[in-house]
């Protein structure tokens, strides 16, 4: 079966969140419902809300949480302390709200679950019958659980997720750096990697790490965004690739 990649392609690189599982809708309100609350604390009921259609793309999507929260507040004119990683919910810095954020989505992930895109599943099958070696690339903390509690973790020979990445020392995504640790363990070249992404942060770090091709995936109406920000082919979901040749 085709799997409408570059002759060559030795692997893939998955983003996690809004390319294999349903999960960027997910971090997407939790975000709204913590700055939105923060806000309001700062500025009464005439507080200017986050909006998802906007504001989640440019600052947050794609980043590593400490990251996204400090982008979206400086857009705001707002400068808070880094704090540190464990810093409580309570505290009022930029750790300790990317904190409350988490534990929103944790209590998603457990009263909820979590819904994986049945077309990712059938091109993962198709990936791993091919042969190709398979990584996941994700800025999120919670990557393993997400992968664990799914069952796609049977499919995926390497991961670098947030913690892999502060631990190398690797830049977060826009930067190429987690995607090119992501070929390094496979070991393969950049040229024999393809990446999959949906955010936009994620297909400029796809597109600056020269990798043989750049698949954004659409999940919400923002194609040609993808493709002005680095996606060579856009589809709205793995499966289309499957029907490309
Ligand atoms: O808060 P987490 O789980 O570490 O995730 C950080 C980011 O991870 C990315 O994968 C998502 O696109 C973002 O929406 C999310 O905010």
């Amino acid at each position: 079966m085709s799997l409408g990649l570059p002759d060559g392609v030795r692997a893939c690189l998955f983003d996690l969140d809004g390319v294999l599982t349903d999960t960027a809708s997910v971090h997407a309100a939790a975000w709204k419902k913590m700055f939105d609350d923060y806000l309001r604390s700062r500025d009464g009921d005439g507080f200017t809300p986050f909006d998802i259609a906007s504001d989640y793309p440019r600052y947050v999507d794609g980043r590593r949480r400490p990251d996204g929260t400090r982008a979206f507040l400086e857009s705001r004119g707002i400068h808070l302390p880094d704090g540190e990683p464990d810093d409580p919910p309570s505290a009022e810095t930029v750790n300790g709200l990317g904190n409350r954020k988490n534990d929103l989505v944790q209590q998603v992930i457990a009263t909820e679950g979590v819904t994986v895109y049945p077309g990712s599943v059938r091109y993962l099958e198709a990936v791993h019958a091919a042969g190709l070696r398979v990584a996941v690339v994700s800025s999120s903390a919670n990557t393993a659980q997400v992968l664990q509690v799914t069952g796609l973790d049977k499919y995926v020979e390497a991961r670098v997720d947030a913690q892999a990445a502060t631990a190398a020392g690797l830049a977060g995504k826009p930067a190429p750096d987690t995607f090119l640790e992501g070929a390094l363990r496979l070991d393969v070249r950049p040229g024999e990697a393809a990446v999959f992404e949906d955010a936009i942060a994620g297909v400029q770090a796809g597109h600056a790490g020269h990798f043989a091709i750049v698949v954004g995936v659409d999940r919400v109406g923002h194609a040609d965004a993808l493709r002005e920000h680095g996606a060579d082919t856009v589809v709205t979901d793995l499966e289309q690739l499957l029907e490309t040749r």
